[in-house]
């Protein structure tokens, strides 16, 4: 969604709930601020017990006091039904503040929630702050680093994008949910947000390319089978994935691969992978001599995660 679009977006009166599938399956439950999440009609300690995460998020534009005690209300009671539960905090719609006031609020409120958790005697107490816009990319890394706290195989996807890295001369790596633009993981590197941003816009250009040039239904039905890459059986195409079709009512085509050059020399790369996710890299110049090293180090990669989640009962992977 656009962002402007988001005016029209009406008020949360009751709780929402919406599941995502991709390598990992969540499900994201909204509970409006209005809500007395204390009052005993509502099942709230169920609800705690079950969650992985809790995001709470604060209006920066506002006045936030009143939005901290509640915060820390929530977090006494949650913490004591689930101590594992991640507390995200987003201080959000940062956009309208300056850079330094931006600063200054996020360490009164981290000071402000901390004194709070410290006068509970509550340790151990996992909490995290964001800065968040809908107008920059900032959301998408927020929600993808809350997200990678939730895979559990994130040290053994760091690895091998680690060694892919290392051995094809790659700059840095995403492997990104193409559908919500959440990076599921990343080499050991630094996140240098200009560099996901490109990385992340780099994936609806290749989608807008890929679904100008994808050949119609029919077409695509008379082409000889030989064209379809093994993993095209279980994966949508790219195309498929961001219109939102089903793998059973969209045709599979070979996996996507994108290649662009910058002015700055740097190479931008792209290759579809399994289960919506797509790996996108930056490569120096000098490794574009090596591409078809690239290339090849990528399939290993593909055929790596494929091993990684062939055990997974909700996706399984034929033999
Ligand atoms: N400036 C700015 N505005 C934002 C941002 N995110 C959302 N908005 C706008 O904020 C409005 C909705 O915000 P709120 O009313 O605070 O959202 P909410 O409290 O979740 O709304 P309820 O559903 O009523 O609970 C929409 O008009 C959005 O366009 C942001 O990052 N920056």
């Amino acid at each position: 969604m656009q962002p402007l679009e988001t005016l029209y977006i009406e008020s949360t009166a009751k709780p929402t709930y919406e599941r995502f599938d991709s390598l990992v399956n969540f499900a994201v439950q909204e509970l409006p601020g209005q809500l007395d999440m204390f009052e005993p009609s509502y099942d709230s300690e169920r609800i705690f017990a079950q969650v992985g995460s809790l995001i709470y998020v604060i209006d920066s534009q506002d006045e936030y006091l009143y939005a901290l005690q509640n915060l820390q209300q929530i977090i006494e009671y949650a913490f004591k039904i689930n101590p594992a539960i991640n507390f995200e905090v987003l201080i959000h719609k940062v956009d309208g503040l300056s850079d330094d006031f931006r600063l200054d609020t996020q360490r009164d409120i981290m000071q402000r929630v901390t004194d709070e958790l410290v006068d509970a005697n509550l340790e151990g107490v996992n909490i995290a702050f964001h800065l968040t816009s809908i107008f920059d990319h900032s959301i998408y890394e927020a929600f993808s680093r809350i997200i990678q706290k939730l895979v559990p195989e994130l040290p053994v996807l760091e690895n091998l994008l680690d060694i892919l890295c290392q051995h094809s001369g790659i700059e840095k790596a995403f492997l990104f949910d193409v559908n919500s633009k959440i990076y599921l993981a990343t080499d050991s590197s630094p996140v240098d947000v200009e560099t996901y941003q490109v990385c992340s816009d780099f994936i609806d250009v290749a989608v807008d390319l890929d679904l100008l040039y994808k050949p119609s239904y029919t077409q695509q039905q008379q082409q000889p089978q030989t064209q379809q890459t093994p993993e095209s059986n279980n994966s949508p195409g790219l195309a498929a994935v961001t219109n939102g079709s089903g793998p059973s009512q969209t045709p599979e085509g070979p996996g996507l691969k994108c290649t662009s050059k910058l002015h700055n020399g740097m190479v931008l790369y792209l290759s579809q992978m399994i289960r919506g996710l797509a790996l996108v890299g930056m490569i120096r110049s000098e490794g574009v001599q090596k591409m078809t090293l690239v290339d090849y180090n990528v399939e290993i990669f593909r055929q790596g995660l494929t091993r990684v989640y062939a055990e997974d009962p909700l996706h399984p992977h034929p033999a």
